[in-house]
């Protein structure tokens, strides 16, 4: 149970490794004095601000002595461990010299998949924000491994802010944000203002990350951004170390690329665990009316629509449905194990009915719990 009403005025802001340190590979502590010093002014224009730092690997880094950013994962959770405390350290001095407390959140990706952790974290976040301190979260670099990483921490930030339902996201990276190119490697791109809908073309215009110490590129941009679509919630990629850029980016001010609009219907939560913050696991093709049907009719997935099924999956799990051409459409809570919606693939209710009693009148995805993309 969430312990208190949506809190309003929530803003997510993401700060990269790339854009925390400095030209020699360590923290930027003056950088982070100013992060902090606009946190501290959002704060007192009413918004309640919170921050997702990455950096814990470079800072850990610098505090062990290493010149250069290990390879194994071992080495790189020993780092985390001791960047993270480095890094906390230098955000709660700093904003308690504001009179600002700080909460260290730090997830895993099996924390928010589990529902009650996910609700867990939902609630501390609230608390913080009532009692007015500013939640940094990070990874949980030291416990996450393999299949339970979030993978970067743009993806991170969608959930946290799909968890405490911002009115914004905000990555601060290392450049002005989404061109139609790399401009590292395509000086004449230029940059998209706005995208209201995330289709093959833009997908290709993103690339990897452009340094030796940011781990997403414009990529993993794209795929929290297409999360936050989904949800309602806007975001905005700016450039971290333009002068007061984060509060230019909340009053929609400055050289930016902006995702969605502020008027966008917002999703309902648990639709948001369903679709965001869970994992698939399997997926199923469906034919292009029906990808249609939930994409503009809102409509339930019926065994009739489906193509195909990949991946194991029981009653209950979380699967992608994806289209003719292999675009996500939709994530929702599968009625039918893999076996069952494989067997009653093209059929309809009725037909299904006859070998499987169970299912007479259960769609395969309920709309009530399938988050379209
Ligand atoms: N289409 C694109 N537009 C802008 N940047 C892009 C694009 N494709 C790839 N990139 C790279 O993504 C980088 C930003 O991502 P990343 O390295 O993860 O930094 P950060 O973690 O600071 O946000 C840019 O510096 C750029 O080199
Ligand atoms: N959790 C890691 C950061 C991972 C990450 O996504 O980094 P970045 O691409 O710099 O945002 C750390 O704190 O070093």
């Amino acid at each position: 149970m969430r312990h208190s009403e949506e809190l309003d005025r929530v803003i997510v802001a993401k700060v990269g490794s790339s854009t925390l340190v400095g030209p020699d590979g360590s923290l930027d502590y003056a950088y982070l004095s100013s992060l902090v010093d606009q946190l501290v002014e959002l704060k007192g224009m009413g918004f309640r601000p919170v921050l997702v730092s990455s950096g814990a690997v470079a800072a850990g880094m610098e505090r062990l002595g290493l010149a250069e950013r290990p390879s194994d994962i071992p080495a790189l959770q020993a780092c985390a461990s001791a960047g993270q405390a480095a890094l906390t350290e230098v955000y709660a001095e700093r904003l308690a010299a504001h009179g600002c407390p700080c909460g260290q959140v730090l997830l895993t990706r099996r924390d928010v998949v589990d529902r009650r952790g996910y609700l867990n974290a939902r609630n501390t976040l609230d608390y913080l924000l009532e009692l007015g301190a500013v939640p940094v979260v990070n990874e949980n670099d030291t416990v996450a491994a393999y299949e339970f990483v979030f993978g970067d921490n743009d993806m991170l930030g969608a959930i946290v802010s799909t968890l405490v339902g911002a009115e914004r996201y905000v990555i601060l990276s290392d450049i002005d944000g989404m061109f139609t190119a790399d401009p590292s490697t395509h000086p004449d791109a230029e940059l998209i203002e706005h995208v209201d809908r995330i289709d093959a073309d833009l997908v290709a215009c993103a690339g990897g990350a452009g340094s030796s110490v940011g781990t997403g590129g414009m990529a993993a941009k794209l795929r929290a951004a297409r999360a936050l679509l989904a949800a309602g919630i806007p975001m905005t990629i700016c450039h971290g170390r333009r002068p007061r850029s984060l509060v230019d980016a909340v009053l929609g001010r400055g050289r930016r690329t902006e995702f969605g609009s502020p008027g966008a219907p917002r999703e309902q939560a648990r639709k948001l665990w369903i679709g965001i913050a869970n994992r698939a696991a399997g997926t199923v093709g469906v034919d292009a009316g029906c990808a249609d049907a939930i994409r503009s009719q809102g409509a339930s997935l019926l065994p009739v629509g489906v193509r195909s099924v990949s991946g194991t999956f029981d009653e209950g799990d979380v699967v992608s449905v994806v289209g003719p051409d292999g675009a996500l459409v939709a994530r929702g809570v599968t009625r039918y194990c893999s076996a069952d919606l494989a067997k009653s693939r093209g059929l309809p209710l009725d037909v299904v009915a006859r070998f499987l009693p169970d299912k007479a009148d259960v769609p395969a995805i309920h709309r009530d719990e399938l988050l379209v993309f």
